[in-house]
């Protein structure tokens, strides 16, 4: 397995089955900007208040080749063992398909996934123990706690001005380690003053007079 994240906005993404399980998927796809459609005879109520938003397309039908054969990205989570694998057997191989019901089917695995702004930490028990795997997410997310949402701005932030400062190859690396020091995490005053020792003396002087 080869992890990798994502860039699924504005793709078509169809999610096969109109359950629970299908309704839990399809949160982080539109998350991420991804345009959903939906294929069931039958949708929850999830779901159904999604289309009245117009977050989601559904088609209420049993599923065919042509609902899912111009997909980016198939999520396949019917009730049905036969159907979930007709499916994957039909899709072409360039496409990126998840199979719920069998951890051997598909060609990629949903991770129990923790988002704090731009981290992003993702689990994966390769479908030994999905339990295990939001376990281990839900642990991990005490430690990494909200506040990392805006420590990483500041540290993308830091690392634009780094980037596209006149500095050596050896100052920028020293810099970009300086800039994951803890003290940075924990103090809002010493993050301005990093930020300020990367900038020109005449930007330094306005920062501190404004
Ligand atoms: C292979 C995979 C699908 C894939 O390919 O993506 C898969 C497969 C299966 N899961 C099953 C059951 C359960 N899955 C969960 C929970 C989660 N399952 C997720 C992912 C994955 N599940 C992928 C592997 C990921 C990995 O191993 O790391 C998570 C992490 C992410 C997500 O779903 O978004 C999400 C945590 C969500 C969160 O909180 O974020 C729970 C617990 C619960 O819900 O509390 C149970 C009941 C307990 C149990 O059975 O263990 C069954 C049996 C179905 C049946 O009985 O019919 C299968 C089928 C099989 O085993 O083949
Ligand atoms: N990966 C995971 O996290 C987990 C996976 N599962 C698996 O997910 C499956 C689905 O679970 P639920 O959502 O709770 O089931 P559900 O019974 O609530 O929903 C099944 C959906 O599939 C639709 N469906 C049936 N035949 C179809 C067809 N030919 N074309 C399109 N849609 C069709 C039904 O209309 C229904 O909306 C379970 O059978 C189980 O194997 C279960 C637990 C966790």
């Amino acid at each position: 397995m080869y992890p990798i994240t994502l860039n699924i906005e504005n793709r078509k993404c169809v999610i096969i089955g109109g359950g629970k399980i299908a309704y839990f998927k399809a949160g982080p796809l539109l998350e991420a900007g991804a345009e959903v459609t939906v294929v069931s005879p039958e949708i929850c109520t999830g779901f159904q208040v999604l289309e009245k938003e117009g977050k989601i397309r559904v088609l209420l039908k049993e599923v065919e080749e042509t609902d899912y054969n111009d997909a980016f990205l198939i999520i396949v989570a019917t009730n049905s063992t036969e159907v979930n694998e007709r499916v994957y057997e039909n899709a072409s191989e360039s496409q990126l398909v998840n199979v719920i019901s069998n951890h051997e089917l598909g060609n990629f695995h949903i991770p129990a996934t923790l988002n704090r702004g731009m981290l992003s930490i993702s689990v994966s028990t390769n479908g030994a123990s999905p339990t295990l795997a939001k376990k281990i997410r839900n642990d991990l997310g005490k430690v990494y706690d909200e506040s990392y949402e805006e420590y990483l701005e500041f540290l993308f932030e830091a690392r634009m001005i780094i980037k596209n400062g006149s500095f050596s190859k050896e100052e920028k690396s020293k810099l970009l380690r300086d800039s994951i020091q803890d003290i940075y995490k924990y103090s809002l005053k010493e993050r301005y003053r990093f930020l300020a020792r990367l900038l020109p003396v005449e930007a330094e002087e306005n920062i501190s007079l404004g």
